[in-house]
């Protein structure tokens, strides 16, 4: 064993700079490029948040209308890809069915074979507004085939959030229904150095190409401690079934060690900054719906939660029930957050690739000693 030591799970270690948000659990805030996130939730749509991400700053009214003209371009899926989705598995998980599907765009991108090609900023400028344009469609299409569907075309006169609402269910919901869902997707845009944004960054550091790095990073992304919880949150709820059953299902979970999804941060220690937010919008959905049911057992479960352990929300707890009210199937949560995300992963890849350093760390060995193999001399 070195005697150097093993931060496990990189928990406390600072592993760059970046100018692009900044997470700051002592005054629980939440900067995209110098701007509180709530004031975006409150003002942006998600179009303008993306290219601020990007850009560093927001778009002027004609940057906006013209990324908001290319977007809307971007959006119809080439036939190789409604191909694609229609051979795979109706039951694999959604999520593997937008990783595969985004590997497959990669393969498209002609300017990936000219020298230099897999890192240019222009062309990932590009390729990251083509990948936020296609997820939607590919969601959307996802979402609808589950339930044997036929895929609906976007739609150029509607802006992301209601084009997305749109292409899934063949109608739109109330304005501020669609509100909630743009402010959902602003909260989830970006996070720092969160597990998939550190997987986009490690594969960008070898100068691999934007593709592979969001792959990678929709890999990371599935797994219910990170973005697979805003599912995980709806399973609870689905398990626990009633505000009556919360206290006793909440002791047998605690006893058997469970955690509990939806709860805790490794950054945020007293309470994710996005949860009041994104709480007021499931709110709006609560009210409009009458789901009062619903409303006490996600008061009951945290107030009962955090009595017992002292572990706060995380953005994706609000976000899980607020998707099913939209009408998501519980599997498509995930993939909603990748479409959000992506907007964040490209902005890391770029700003990765603009002072990269092979991002390679060291591992302390506490395997067998040296032994010889039997046999040899
Ligand atoms: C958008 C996002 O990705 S936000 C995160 C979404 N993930 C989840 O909601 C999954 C549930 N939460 C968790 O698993 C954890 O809180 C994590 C992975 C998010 C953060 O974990 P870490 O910073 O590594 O904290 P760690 O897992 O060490 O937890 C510290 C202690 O709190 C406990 N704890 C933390 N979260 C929970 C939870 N949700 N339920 C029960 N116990 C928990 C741990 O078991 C541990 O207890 P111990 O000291 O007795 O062993
Ligand atoms: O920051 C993290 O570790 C996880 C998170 O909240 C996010 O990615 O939004």
């Amino acid at each position: 064993m070195s005697d150097t030591a093993i931060m496990k799970g990189l928990a406390g270690v600072v592993a760059d700079e970046t100018a692009i948000s900044k997470v700051n659990p002592e005054s629980n805030s939440l900067l995209y490029r110098g701007y509180p996130v709530q004031e975006l939730a409150a003002t942006q749509s998600f179009e303008a948040v993306a290219y601020l991400l990007w850009y560093g700053e927001l778009p002027t009214p004609s940057q906006r209308a013209e990324f908001e003209q290319l977007e809307r371009s971007l959006r119809p899926l080439d036939a190789r890809t409604t191909a694609l989705l229609d051979t795979m598995p109706v039951d694999a998980h959604p999520m593997d069915l937008v990783r595969t599907a985004v590997s497959q765009l990669g393969t498209f991108d002609g300017t990936l074979h000219r020298p230099g090609g897999w890192t240019n900023r222009e062309l990932d400028l590009d390729r990251a507004a083509y990948l936020f344009a296609q997820l939607p469609t590919i969601v959307a299409a996802v979402q609808r085939r589950r339930r044997g569907q036929d895929p609906i075309p976007p739609r150029e006169d509607l802006d992301y959030s209601s084009n997305f609402l749109w292409m899934t269910f063949g109608e739109l919901p109330s304005e501020a229904a669609v509100d909630v869902f743009r402010v959902s997707l602003v909260l989830y845009a970006e996070h720092s150095f969160n597990a998939s944004t550190f997987t986009a960054r490690v594969i960008a550091s070898t100068t691999s190409d934007l593709y592979s790095a969001v792959v990678g990073a929709i890999g990371a992304l599935k797994g219910p401690l990170h973005g697979g919880a805003n599912e995980a949150v709806m399973h609870i709820f689905e398990e626990v079934g009633t505000a009556d059953n919360v206290v006793p299902w909440l002791e047998r979970a605690l006893t058997e060690k469970r955690k509990i999804m939806g709860f805790g941060h490794r950054v945020y220690k007293h309470g994710d900054s996005r949860v009041p937010t994104m709480h007021a919008a499931l709110n709006v959905l609560l009210e409009e719906s009458g789901r009062t049911d619903l409303a006490s057992l996600y008061e009951t479960l945290e107030e009962e939660f955090v009595a017992r352990k002292g572990i706060y929300p995380n953005l994706d707890y609000p976000s899980g029930p607020a998707y099913h009210l939209l009408g998501f199937d519980t599997e498509i949560f995930t993939p909603l957050f990748v479409a959000a995300r992506v907007t964040g992963w490209t902005a890391h890849i770029m700003e990765q690739a603009a002072a990269n350093a092979l991002i390679r760390p060291l591992s302390a060995y506490n395997g067998v000693d040296e032994r010889q193999v039997p046999g040899a001399r």
